[in-house]
């Protein structure tokens, strides 16, 4: 038992049927971390959410949450709250009757005090005592969040909680986020948006169909991962453009020239090889102004495993259809 981990899963499988939606995943949240689940649709993410809420339990494998073993269905494991699949509410019940009547089926002995404070950290204080069934989805959303601070949880668990969001209701979201986890809440949470997860987390799991394809600190993807396509805004461009042209490991982008007027450089390259001209300019005196990679590492590692799967897609229908036309021919052959 690591007694820094607020997750500690080993092997977790999970089948629905003949449908293998978890394979082996092993996954280690540190506390007061904020983890970020990212896949392609049906990659697992909402059934992983759902065992670390206890609305399931894994088929093999072992889930520990602040080293305890989750074993049991249909019971949160002690400290977590959250949700999957949206937030449920009463929609004829305002804001802070939703809340009490959850806290009174949790048996949470929560006043109405706990109940202000949790509509107040997500920003739905004037619409306290308004019908739910009015809110617009970002709403549900927030409200959702304050059901689930309700009982200070110590891991907070979230689908997909800026759904719906509107910019504003996002950096609110974030700032509660970004304070429990300083204040040491460990939040898991997965999202669609890789601008989110870049945000707001400090490590990331990627999933696709049911198995983990990276989990560790962002920064490493940059560093593991192929070639990105960065963006540079330098005081000499054409000095800069001659000279990334003759650097190793650097490939200037066709559409150079067109971007800004020739002012800015695009070139495709590995970590390594952009360290070295970085230095190659400062040491010809150019100053760099400007440096970021057109797509993030992390979007970019999602983009070539959606890629990735539909070229396996094809390949499995390409494989299916001769398969068949073999056994026709087989068939006519007799
Ligand atoms: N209750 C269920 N019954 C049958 N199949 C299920 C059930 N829950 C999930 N699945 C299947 O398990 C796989 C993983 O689903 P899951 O909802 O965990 O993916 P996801 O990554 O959350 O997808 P999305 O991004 O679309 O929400 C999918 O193939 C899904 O169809």
């Amino acid at each position: 038992m690591d007694s820094h981990l607020a997750i500690r899963a080993r092997g977790i499988t999970k089948c629905f049927g003949d449908v293998v939606a978890l394979d082996g995943v092993d996954l280690d949240v540190a506390q007061g971390q904020i983890h970020g689940l990212v896949g392609p649709n049906g990659a697992g993410k909402t059934t992983l959410l759902g065992l670390l809420l206890g609305l399931a339990v894994a088929d093999s494998g072992t889930l520990e949450v602040f080293g305890t073993p989750v074993r049991r269905a249909f019971e949160a494991p002690g400290g977590v709250a959250g949700f999957v699949d949206g937030p449920g509410l009463y929609p004829s019940l305002t804001a802070r009757q939703n809340l009490a009547a959850l806290a009174a089926l949790r048996g949470d002995d929560t006043r109405s005090a706990g109940i202000d404070d949790a509509l107040g950290q997500v920003g739905l204080t004037d619409v306290a005592d308004d019908r739910t069934r009015g809110f617009s989805l970002g709403m549900r959303q927030r409200l959702g969040l304050a059901a689930a601070l309700l009982g200070k949880p110590r891991l907070l668990v979230l689908d997909e909680p800026s759904n719906g969001l509107d910019p504003a209701g996002k950096k609110h979201v974030h700032g509660v986020l970004t304070r429990l986890a300083r204040e040491g809440t460990s939040v898991v949470l997965s999202s669609h948006r890789m601008d989110d997860l870049e945000a707001l987390c400090s490590e990331v799991t990627i999933l696709a169909t049911g198995r983990i394809v990276f989990s560790g600190p962002l920064g490493k993807l940059a560093t593991d991962s192929r070639e990105l396509d960065y963006r540079l805004l330098t005081s000499d461009p054409e000095r800069a453009r001659r000279l990334a042209a003759d650097a190793p490991g650097i490939r200037l982008a066709d559409d150079t020239a067109g971007r800004q007027g020739g002012e800015v450089l695009v070139v495709r390259a590995l970590v390594a090889a952009l360290d070295d001209l970085v230095a190659r300019l400062v040491h010809e005196g150019i100053a760099l102004r400007e440096l970021s990679p057109l797509v993030s590492p992390l979007e970019a590692a999602f983009l070539a495993l959606t890629e990735q799967r539909m070229t396996d897609a094809r390949q499995q229908m390409t494989d299916a259809r001769q398969q068949m036309t073999d056994a026709q021919q087989q068939e006519t052959g007799r």
